[in-house]
């Protein structure tokens, strides 16, 4: 029975070509589709146990299935990029992530031709199993900051690495407590005394006979994370270093390299190629975000259009609450800025591509706004994902309280994205450093790409709103115009009060608070052209576009009414125009709302990969749930063991004294 089916009638738009738009090709779609339906059809990738594991019992039963997933993966011959899908439908954080996700990537990006050669196959072959060993236990935001050294040793040919310190100890990285038989470790480099930058090592950690840590190496977990399974899959762990000896050809060499004779080369790569795996991560980590807002929209959608709650009084059905107008405001804006992150991901993933092309030709003049873009956006999407996971949890009442909602593990295993791969304050002020460059910059140099409308500062700065109606504001130049206005009048006098300052480096730590906002407005501009953009392109499918449309506008108008103190101080707009872009908000709310299920159908997430019973396809919510109910294992007896030892002698006591 589906108790949703009301609800797909009533949808105004082709849902399987909604799904083709999302995944972004046809061919995109049925690869990611095959993959999902293998994992969801393989009893080994079971999950709803997993909240109930110990540690132990939960880390050997993530390797259990990464294993049963490289098999398939060899045996049925998967592409990469299948495998990529595979493991994410798995849904389970594990070493493998950052073995694929940073080791490889780091030797791709950082090693030189022949770097590369020797170690990307016995990598690729899973031989060797690597990780990202960056952070330490004293310094992880500020990488220039890691204690570790690298010591070259010109007699031997080698480099010495060595923990000096408590703090120099590796902490955190992924895979390295239990699992990884390497390492791409960051390190001072020492030559003749001198230190010369932060770089990347290949370090061999454990034997490739028993797995036992090498000499000098001491390695292990970090201990528990937050919540119950969540991360606790995942071997975060901490690494020392007590002299280790490694030959001079494992030092990553594509940007400075360190010659026999103890000699420092510096290639024509800039220096900060050497953070070059983190704008690729980044650039992954958007895309991320979107998939884990749209999981908690969709659980959150399906459950609001099943959940009836007040407005019958003549014993009739109560109202869904999907219908309140406070719950549609609260849940349609996170509808659309999953559809906007999933576009704006899009983008970026071509703008990496591209750059990365351009990398391997030596030509870097688009690294810096790689950058601030990579991680503009990962802050910018990671924290309205993370927020917006706890507002599903809220939109679902008590019920999204309850592990089995899918929503707790979600949230836990979500949050720390706001933290890795840079906190995300100090990601907006990288972005903000860039932004006050430009602006700096303006008087000599054309800015291009997304701060292309900082060249038309001039008039941004004079000109003000024109939108008179609410349907004026169902205008893309309108919007558009509304938010490069605000970013560049922020950035104007952000660049404006940092000038007062004699020191440019003590006016930006002072004003560090207005130059994140400024930021903020930069990368909220970017994912609302992009969304526009996204619209310009041929969108096959009855209604497609237009449900598009009707989405990028709530995106662009909730924020817009959720920023308007910034549109009103700035002076663009007038509290009449703010107020009527509230009152099309009202509107377009309306128009999702018969297109919400179908919406989130769109994602095409098997209920494997959701995890929720409140998300199920089916809307087949309360009989499942009292289901589950008694699955927990409290509940496999009447009296629960301890009842007798603890709590009956306290209840005699109560008796005894009631006879007294
Ligand atoms: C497929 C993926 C699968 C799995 C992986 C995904 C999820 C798995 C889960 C977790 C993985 C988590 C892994 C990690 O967390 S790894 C550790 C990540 N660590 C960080 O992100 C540290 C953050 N800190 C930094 O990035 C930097 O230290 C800094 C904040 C940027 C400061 O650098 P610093 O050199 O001291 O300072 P600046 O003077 O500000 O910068 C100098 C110069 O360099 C430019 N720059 C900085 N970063 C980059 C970069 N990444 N790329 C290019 N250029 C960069 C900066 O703009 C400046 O340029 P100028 O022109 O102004 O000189
Ligand atoms: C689950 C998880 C997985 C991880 N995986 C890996 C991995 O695989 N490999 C690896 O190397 N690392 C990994 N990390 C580490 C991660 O990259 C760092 O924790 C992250 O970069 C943040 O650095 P930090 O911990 O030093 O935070 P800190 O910099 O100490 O941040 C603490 C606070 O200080 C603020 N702050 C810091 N600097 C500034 C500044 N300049 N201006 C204003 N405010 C500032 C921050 O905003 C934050 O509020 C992982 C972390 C987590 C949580």
């Amino acid at each position: 029975m589906d108790y949703l089916s009301d609800e797909r009638k009533k949808s105004d738009f082709d849902v399987e070509a909604m799904k083709v738009a999302w995944a972004g090709s046809i061919q995109e779609f049925q690869l990611s589709d095959r993959m999902a339906k293998l994992v969801a059809n393989d009893p080994v990738f079971e999950k709803f146990t997993r909240p109930m594991l110990g540690r132990k019992e939960l880390l050997k039963n993530t390797l259990r299935k990464s294993a049963h997933a490289w098999k398939l993966i060899i045996d049925l011959r998967l592409s990469e990029e299948e495998a990529k899908w595979l493991r994410l439908y798995v849904d389970e954080p594990a070493y493998t992530d950052l073995h694929w996700g940073m080791f490889i990537p780091a030797i791709e990006g950082q090693g030189t031709e022949e770097q590369k050669k020797k170690w990307l196959p016995l990598a690729k072959k899973m031989q060797i199993i690597g990780c990202y060993a960056q952070t330490e236990l004293g310094h992880g935001s500020n990488v220039q900051g890691l204690e570790t050294t690298a010591t070259f040793d010109t007699r031997t040919d080698e480099f010495i690495m060595h923990s000096p310190t408590l703090t120099s100890s590796k902490w955190w990285p992924g895979g390295l407590g239990k699992l990884s038989t390497h390492a791409v470790v960051y390190a001072r480099l020492i030559v003749g005394g001198q230190f010369h930058g932060v770089h990347g090592f290949i370090v061999q950690l454990r034997s490739l006979e028993d797995h036992s840590p090498l000499p000098g190496i001491t390695v292990g977990d970090i201990g528990l994370k937050f919540g119950n399974g969540a991360y606790n899959t995942m071997d975060n762990g901490v690494l020392r270093f007590d002299h280790v000896r490694i030959p001079r050809n494992q030092m990553l060499m594509r940007v400075s390299q360190v010659t026999k004779e103890g000699k420092i080369m510096q290639s024509d790569v800039p220096r900060q190629l050497i953070y070059g795996t983190m704008v690729y991560v980044r650039q992954t980590i958007v895309a991320d975000a979107s998939k884990a807002l749209s999981r908690a929209v969709c659980i959150a959608t399906r459950y609001s259009a099943v959940r009836r709650q007040f407005g019958s009084r003549d014993g009739g059905p109560e109202t869904q609450v999907i219908d309140y107008k406070t719950q549609q405001s609260r849940l349609f804006p996170l509808l659309a800025s999953a559809y906007a992150f999933r576009f704006v991901s899009e983008w970026l993933k071509s703008l990496y591509l591209d750059v990365k092309q351009r990398l391997e030709a030596n030509e870097f003049s688009t690294l810096p706004e790689a950058h601030a873009c990579t991680a503009g956006l990962k802050s910018l999407t990671t924290t309205a994902t993370a927020d917006g996971i706890e507002e599903c949890r809220k939109l679902c009442g008590g019920h999204g309280y309850l592990v089995s909602s899918g929503l707790p593990e979600l949230f836990a295993v979500y949050i720390p994205a706001c933290t890795y791969e840079g906190d995300n304050v100090v990601l907006m002020l990288q972005v903000a450093r860039f932004l006050v460059k430009t602006v700096s910059e303006l008087g000599h140099k054309k800015p291009v790409g997304t701060t292309a409308y900082m060249g038309r500062v001039a008039s941004l700065m004079q000109k003000n709103s024109a939108v008179q109606t609410a349907e004026g504001w169902l205008n893309p130049g309108a919007v558009v115009e509304a938010f490069e206005s605000r970013a560049a009048r922020m950035a104007v006098r952000c660049a404006q009060e940092l000038a007062k300052f004699g020191n440019p480096e003590e006016g930006f730590a002072e004003l560090a608070v207005d130059l994140v906002e400024v930021a903020v407005s930069h990368c909220q501009l970017i994912v609302v052209t992009k969304f526009f953009e996204k619209l310009q392109q041929d969108i096959p499918g009855k209604g497609v576009k237009e449900s598009l449309e009707v989405l990028c506008y709530v995106y662009a108008l909730f924020l817009l009414h959720k920023h308007q103190g910034d549109f009103l101080a700035t002076g663009y707009l007038t509290p009449k125009q703010a107020s009527l872009a509230n009152a099309q908000l009202r509107t377009l709310y309306s128009k999702v709302r018969p297109n919400a299920i179908a919406l989130v159908d769109s994602f095409s997430y098997t209920d494997h990969y959701l995890g929720s019973i409140l998300g199920r396809y089916d809307g087949n919510v309360y009989p499942k749930l009292y289901e589950a109910a008694w699955e927990d294992p409290l509940n496999d007896s009447d009296v629960i063991d301890g009842f007798h030892q603890y709590v009956q002698p306290i209840l005699k006591q109560r008796l005894h004294s009631a006879k007294l």
